[in-house]
């Protein structure tokens, strides 16, 4: 329990096993759950691990944080406004990512250098990264100090960019993580009285990769992956009358909260979305910049994880029912992620 819960004397109103949740008459049952002797290494190794493979074999994945403000989403992915020199207790799932990534890749190099990856050589890999924010109704380059609003564009294949985007190249952990530093100092926070650091965007922060495959060594193909790993903490749910918002801390709230129900109401029509439906289900994707954003995330060419952040504390039930209510809802989404091989196969001479 936060210190804040324990102040408020709350007291726990959740029961918890490995994959259910109880409370009080409901019961939730998920992949996952994890209570509060759970440490970052374990929801990581238990989570994003398996995601890493996938991604190093060229799927898309993205890990979404959902949950209460205050409830640590943004301690869970590791994008709080500190660059640790090392791996400790806390590091979170960003961080432990990118430093497994490079560790993989070099083994997989090696692996292929040697000629123990099966008829695959790994000729050359390079790696790129970009971070934004959406705050109310804008998008933000937060790897520009100006923060320059950005506009969204649909291209030919119907995948929404971000036009103007930095994307950032990075060939080491130091360099990656550097990223996420610069756009985290970038991002909106402000202190509301239910947590001294709050996110006041949903950010978005993304790793492309491009990996050039000899598909056999007496064959003149190379073929070129790509597949792009994306993280998105969103900003917290919120009531008013708990955070104490008055003014633009408010109004910034009102725009949170639009956002998020723009979401669920993505989660909501994609759930109902089952093949044995006759009528194809509509997907309000466009009702805000952050589910056009998220399109591919929600029911589209990814692995998606949701994890959705609690607080056991019955001084919040209502905000944590709701909040298991939303993830019970996107645990029937079905996504349909396909290995991105690059049509253009390039024949050497
Ligand atoms: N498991 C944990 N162990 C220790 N400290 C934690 C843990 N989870 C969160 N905290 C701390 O609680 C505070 C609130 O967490 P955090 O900022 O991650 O919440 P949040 O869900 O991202 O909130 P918001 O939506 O308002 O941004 C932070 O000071 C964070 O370091």
């Amino acid at each position: 329990m936060a210190s804040q819960e324990i102040r408020q004397e709350g007291n726990c109103s959740l029961n918890i096993d490995s994959s259910t949740i109880r409370m009080g008459k409901r019961r939730f049952t998920y992949d996952a759950v994890f209570d509060s002797n759970s440490g970052q290494a374990d929801l990581y190794e238990s989570v994003s691990s398996p995601l890493l493979t996938s991604f190093v074999d060229g799927y898309n994945a993205t890990i979404m944080a959902y949950g209460q403000t205050g409830s640590g989403k943004t301690f869970t992915m590791g994008s709080e406004a500190h660059i640790e020199p090392e791996t400790s207790s806390h590091t979170g799932l960003i961080p432990r990512f990118i430093t497994d990534f490079f560790l993989e890749m070099q083994r997989k190099k090696a692996a292929s250098d040697k000629g123990v990856e099966g008829n695959q050589v790994l000729l050359d890999y390079s790696l790129k990264a970009s971070f934004l924010e959406v705050y109310g109704d804008n998008v933000h380059d937060l790897l520009d100090a100006n923060r320059t609003s950005l506009p969204l564009r649909e291209d030919s294949t119907g995948a929404i960019r971000v036009t103007g985007l930095t994307s950032r190249d990075v060939s080491t952990t130091a360099e990656a993580l550097q990223v996420l530093h610069e756009g985290t100092m970038n991002r909106t926070t402000a202190a509301t009285l239910m947590n001294d650091t709050s996110s006041r965007s949903h950010a978005v922060f993304t790793i492309h990769m491009s990996q050039v495959t000899r598909l056999n060594a007496s064959d003149s193909v190379d073929v070129t992956t790509t597949s792009q790993f994306t993280f998105v903490d969103l900003a917290g749910s919120e009531r008013m009358k708990k955070t104490g918002a008055e003014g633009a801390r408010a109004r910034e709230g009102i725009k949170i909260n639009e956002g998020l129900l723009a979401l669920g109401n993505v989660i909501n029509a994609l759930a109902e979305d089952k093949p044995a439906n006759e009528k194809k289900v509509h997907v309000p994707y466009r009702q805000s910049k952050l589910t056009r954003l998220l399109q591919d995330a929600l029911g589209g060419n990814s692995q998606t994880l949701f994890l959705a952040c609690v607080s056991p504390s019955d001084t919040n039930a209502s905000e944590t029912l709701s909040t298991l209510n939303y993830a019970n809802r996107a645990r029937n989404i079905r996504n349909a992620p396909t290995k991105n091989v690059d049509g253009r196969i390039t024949y050497r001479e």
